[in-house]
């Protein structure tokens, strides 16, 4: 599944950048207004700029402070009105505001230029080559000037003169001077200074932008973090369900194969059963009817079983009937089967085998039966019943054999009687 529909909080994430993005774009605004009374004190200083002096003077009122400056034709005159933080604000970041709105107005005659310089905090000294500045065109009257705090700067000459840069980083300031520059004639100026507001974002749109960027980046390397572990935990779910139907499979494959064994074998003798040779008679039979290959089977039956359970009980007739089935499979060859018939009857079907040499299998067992051992009170025969295969029909391939066996009873039992060819 796509990381961003599996994991919860993308809806919030969504919902949080869209409203940071709007408000940013919208408001979050940033105001700080210096009051010229409370957080400041404001003085006159005409003793500025290489010792180029006016003669000034600052009149402090209730809402604003006016500098009265007498600048000397060809004097480079000028005069400034300084505004030092006091101890309550002590120092001002530059990096908080992007605008700097001055409301000032000029009475009577304009300068030939308007200066605006802070000066860093963090040089006490007030070294000029710290300090930052912006020239502003002086207009008639009041008017509101905003400044763009990007535009500040250190003039070069201080720069070279003292090897150093522009200060970078978060500038503070806790003085700011309003120099009205350097005039060529005799000129009275007024300047009253009414406002002085730093404004900007309390966050700036390209720390936003890239704050919210590092945020989606860090939430989509989790999910696909998370989406790759659930991934490997997945497959080792499958891995370990797959061992587990393995397992079960050989199992049941070993349970088929018992059934199937079951099915098909004697449980008293281990011999197949008649269903155990359905198979290999199917096989036989095709054979034959393909390729004329002959095959023979042998049925022959204990003499006089009945006996030997009435005698010596049912156990001792298991136990003969075992002893049986154990000689006959030592007695025939690989290729051929042995199956328990009926209840002391056995058929051994002798592949590839003509009658004759199927007689002589018969014969050959007849005689073992007789001449071992099978039971410690009796000694045991059977009879035997030969059939050749001569047509596609077991039944009647069967029944021949059973005559077969039948007449060996009949003629005195403990022999072997082939069946005749029809
Ligand atoms: N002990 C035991 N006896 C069985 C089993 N199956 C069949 N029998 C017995 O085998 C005997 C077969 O007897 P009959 O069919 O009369 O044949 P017979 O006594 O062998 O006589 P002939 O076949 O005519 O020689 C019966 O008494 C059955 O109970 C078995 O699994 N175990």
């Amino acid at each position: 599944m796509n990381p961003l529909q599996r994991d919860a909080y993308y809806p919030f994430l969504v919902l949080i950048s869209l409203t940071l993005v709007l408000w940013q774009n919208l408001g979050m605004e940033r105001k700080l207004l210096l009051d010229l009374n409370k957080q400041s004190e404001v003085f006159l200083n005409d003793q500025l700029v290489n010792g180029h002096s006016g003669s000034g003077l600052l009149l402090k009122q209730q809402d604003k402070a006016t500098l009265f400056c007498s600048s000397e034709a060809q004097t480079n005159s000028a005069c400034a009105l300084s505004l030092q933080l006091n101890r309550a604000l002590s120092a001002i970041r530059l990096d908080h505001y992007q605008q700097l709105n001055l409301d000032i107005a000029f009475s009577s005659n304009l300068p030939d230029s308007l200066i605006l310089q802070f000066y860093l905090a963090t040089d006490p000294q007030q070294n000029y080559q710290h300090l930052l500045q912006q020239s502003i065109l002086p207009r008639q009257g009041r008017a509101n000037y905003q400044l763009s705090l990007a535009q500040f700067y250190t003039p070069s000459w201080w720069q070279l003169a003292r090897a150093q840069t522009t200060p970078s980083g978060s500038p503070q300031v806790n003085h700011f001077a309003l120099i009205t520059g350097d005039n060529q004639q005799t000129k009275n100026i007024e300047l009253s200074l009414y406002r002085i507001e730093l404004s900007g974002k309390l966050i700036a749109a390209k720390d936003l932008y890239l704050g919210l960027l590092a945020v989606w980046l860090i939430s989509l390397c989790v999910s696909y973090f998370k989406l790759g572990r659930g991934l490997k935990e997945q497959h080792q779910q499958s891995h370990k369900h797959a061992l587990e139907l393995n397992k079960m499979n050989s199992y049941l494959s070993i349970e088929r194969d018992n059934y199937e064994f079951m099915a098909k074998t004697d449980p008293l003798t281990s011999c197949f059963n008649r269903a155990g040779l359905r198979n290999i008679f199917s096989d036989i039979i095709i054979e034959y009817i393909e390729t004329n290959m002959p095959a023979s089977i042998v049925l022959f039956d204990i003499d006089h079983f009945k006996q030997i359970n009435d005698n010596y009980g049912h156990d001792e007739g298991d136990k003969v009937l075992i002893n049986i089935a154990n000689l006959v499979r030592q007695q025939i060859r690989e290729g051929d089967y042995l199956a328990r018939w009926g209840g002391e009857e056995f058929l051994v079907v002798c592949t590839h085998t003509r009658q004759a040499g199927a007689c002589a299998l018969a014969e050959h067992l007849r005689q073992s039966i007789e001449q071992t051992m099978l039971s410690q009170h009796s000694r045991i025969t059977s009879s035997f019943g030969v059939a050749e295969i001569n047509s596609g029909f077991l039944e009647q391939w069967i029944k021949r054999a059973d005559e077969a066996l039948y007449q060996a009873k009949q003629s005195g039992r403990n022999q072997v009687i082939a069946a005749a060819p029809q």
